[in-house]
């Protein structure tokens, strides 16, 4: 079948409420990006845009392409068509302005590292390689860990944490970095409900600062109502826009099959 995305073409209620509240700040846009592994086409021809001052989750079934969309646009893995820019030029050639944390899975927690030296290195891009950190930045990464709650476990090995620990540092290591677009892939995998409530906290601040923030979520459950817009995913795009649009039966049935239920508030 030839799903269309049913919300993804300029001109949108949703974009001009989005560009008056944060008029000189620029979206993040996808045109056309398609991703193969072998022969698997797992991403088909993806168009779409992420705003300043949103919260935006990316959802869709297991095996959708969500992760493979975030590393793509990230210039992580390689693209076999489209563009993925962030002003006039590519998000990729834009790294030092993206904050990224990966999977659970993808990070090496026996890496030898204190939460300090974890929270530390998001001052890297700013502070260069091998150079000394400054006075500055040790503040930044200080209150980055207070802001999460992580302050007393400083001095902590980031591998003896538990999952919502470990997640709280690694937005703080986020925070540090001063970025413009924040990208989170799962962060709510094994983390209990506390840490969940403080990360919507902080990712929906960084968006009242004007700051674009995108987050890969494959749970349909209750608090997908904490995001702004969703972009709904099975290899194709199914849907984007205003959480209210995109969560209806009709795209979800395009996306899950069968009959879902979910939160629509
Ligand atoms: N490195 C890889 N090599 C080959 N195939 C891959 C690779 N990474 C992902 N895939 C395949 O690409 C498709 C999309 O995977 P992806 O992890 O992006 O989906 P997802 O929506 O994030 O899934 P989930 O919710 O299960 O994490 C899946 O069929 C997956 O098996």
């Amino acid at each position: 079948m030839d799903i269309q995305p049913a919300y993804c073409s300029l001109p949108r209620p949703g974009l001009r409420l989005v560009n008056s509240q944060f008029p000189t700040l620029k979206p993040v846009s996808i045109s056309g990006l398609s991703v193969y592994y072998q022969q698997l086409l797992a991403l088909d021809q993806i168009s779409a845009e992420f705003y300043p001052g949103r919260v935006t989750g990316i959802i869709g079934p297991n095996g959708a392409g969500k992760s493979t969309l975030l590393q793509a646009m990230l210039g992580l893995i390689p693209t076999a068509s489209g563009t993925v820019r962030f002003g006039s030029q590519t998000l990729a050639d834009q790294r030092h302005q993206v904050a990224y944390v990966p999977q659970r899975s993808q990070i090496d927690w026996l890496y030898p590292a204190t939460v300090w030296d974890v929270v530390l290195m998001g001052r890297v891009q700013k502070t260069g390689w091998f150079r000394r950190f400054s006075a500055a930045s040790r503040q930044q990464a200080r209150a980055a860990l207070e802001r999460v709650g992580m302050a007393e476990l400083r001095n902590r090995p980031i591998g003896q944490l538990s999952g919502g620990q470990q997640q709280r540092v690694f937005l703080a290591r986020s925070l540090a970095q001063e970025a413009d677009v924040f990208c989170f892939d799962e962060p709510f995998v094994g983390v209990d409900q506390k840490t969940e409530t403080v990360l919507f906290e902080i990712f929906h601040e960084l968006a009242d600062a004007g700051k674009t923030v995108i987050v890969v979520n494959h749970d349909l459950g209750e608090a997908i109502t904490n995001f702004d817009d969703l972009l709904l995913l099975n290899r194709s795009l199914i849907a984007s826009g205003p959480r209210q649009q995109v969560l209806n039966q009709e795209n979800l049935r395009h996306a899950y099959g069968g009959t879902v239920s979910f939160y629509a508030a």
